[in-house]
C-alpha cells in the first residue's frame, strides 16, 4: 500500500520509492528568492470568487485537516493571475510545525513561517477533479503563510471545528464560510510550475504564493498542534510538522506579480 506519512520511516525522504515522480523535473514547494524573482507585467490581477454557502465539512485526513467545498458549479472560483480560464475551488488546508520557528512548505529567502494555507482549486476545461489532477495545468493552488502575531479572528470559526475531528477520518459539517476572509489585503503573488506536495505528487499545480502573510497568535497555533496524525484506538501520535521541505528549482523560473 502507498502508506505514507511524515515520520522517519514513512516521511519525505522515503517517498520516492512509492512514488517515484518525487525526483521530478516540478516538484514542490521551493524556496522563493525575491530578488531572483522576475516581475511578469503581462500577470493578471488575481480573481477570486468564493460563495460561503459551497462550504461543505471539515475532515481530519490524517496528514492535515481540510475544509472540503461543493464543487459542481462555478460559485467558488480562481480566475486570472497566471492561469487561463477558471478553476474551482475544491478544499483548503494546512501545514504547520511543532513549533513556530517552522512549520511552511515553501520559505521565502530560506525564512520558514509557522503554518501555511493552501486553497486548491481545479481547471474546469476537465470533467472533474481526478482528472484535472493528472494534467500539467490542472490544479491551482493559493499558498498563504501565517506569520505569529495577534490572535487571528476570521481563522478561528475553523480552529473551534477542531475539537470534533482530533483524530484521523473524524469529519463534521462546515458550511456559511468565506475563505475569502483569510486572505491578507493585499493579492500580490509569486508563480511558478510545481506539484502536490504530497503523495501522489502529481505535476500538475500552478502554484500562486502570496507575498503578504496573514496573523496567527501562539494559543491559535497549539490549537493546530491539538490534531492527531492517528484514529480513535491507534497510539496517539500529534499531529505536527506535517510540511514537504523545499525541493529543487531545475531550472524553473518564478515570476512575481509586483514590483
Ligand atoms: C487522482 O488521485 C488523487 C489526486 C489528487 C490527490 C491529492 N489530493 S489534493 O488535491 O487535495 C492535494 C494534496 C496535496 C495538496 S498541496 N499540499 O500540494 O496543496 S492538494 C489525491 C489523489
Ligand atoms: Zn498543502
Amino acid at each position: 500500500s502507498h502508506a505514507w506519512g511524515y515520520g522517519s520511516n514513512d516521511g519525505p525522504e522515503k517517498w520516492a520509492e512509492s512514488f517515484p515522480i518525487a525526483n521530478g523535473p516540478r516538484q514542490s514547494p521551493i524556496d522563493i528568492v525575491p530578488t531572483q524573482a522576475q516581475n511578469d507585467p503581462s500577470l493578471k490581477q488575481l480573481k477570486l470568487k468564493y460563495d460561503p454557502a459551497t462550504a461543505k465539512g471539515i475532515l481530519n485526513n490524517g496528514h492535515s485537516f481540510q475544509v472540503d467545498f461543493t464543487d459542481d458549479d462555478n460559485s467558488s472560483t480562481l480566475a486570472g493571475g497566471p492561469v487561463t480560464g477558471i478553476y474551482r475551488l475544491r478544499q483548503f488546508h494546512f501545514h504547520w510545525g511543532s513549533s513556530d520557528d517552522k512549520g511552511s512548505e515553501h520559505t521565502i529567502a530560506g525564512t520558514k513561517f509557522p503554518c501555511e494555507l493552501h486553497l486548491v482549486h481545479w481547471n474546469t476545461k476537465y470533467p472533474n477533479f481526478g482528472e484535472a489532477a493528472s494534467k500539467p495545468d490542472g490544479l491551482a493552488v493559493v499558498g498563504v503563510f501565517l506569520k505569529i502575531g495577534s490572535a487571528n479572528s476570521r481563522l478561528q470559526k475553523v480552529l473551534d471545528a477542531l475539537d470534533d475531528i482530533r483524530s484521523k477520518g473524524r469529519q463534521t459539517t462546515f458550511t456559511n464560510f468565506d475563505p475569502k476572509t483569510l486572505l491578507p489585503a493585499s493579492l500580490d503573488f509569486w508563480t511558478y510550475e510545481g506539484s502536490l506536495t504530497t503523495p501522489p505528487l502529481l505535476e500538475s499545480v500552478t502554484w500562486i504564493v502570496l507575498k503578504d502573510p496573514i496573523s496567527v497568535s501562539p494559543a491559535q497555533m497549539a490549537k493546530f498542534r491539538s490534531l492527531l496524525f492517528t484514529s480513535e484506538g491507534e497510539a496517539s501520535s500529534c499531529m505536527v510538522d506535517n510540511f514537504r521541505p523545499p525541493q529543487p528549482l531545475k531550472g524553473r523560473k518564478v515570476r512575481a506579480s509586483f514590483k
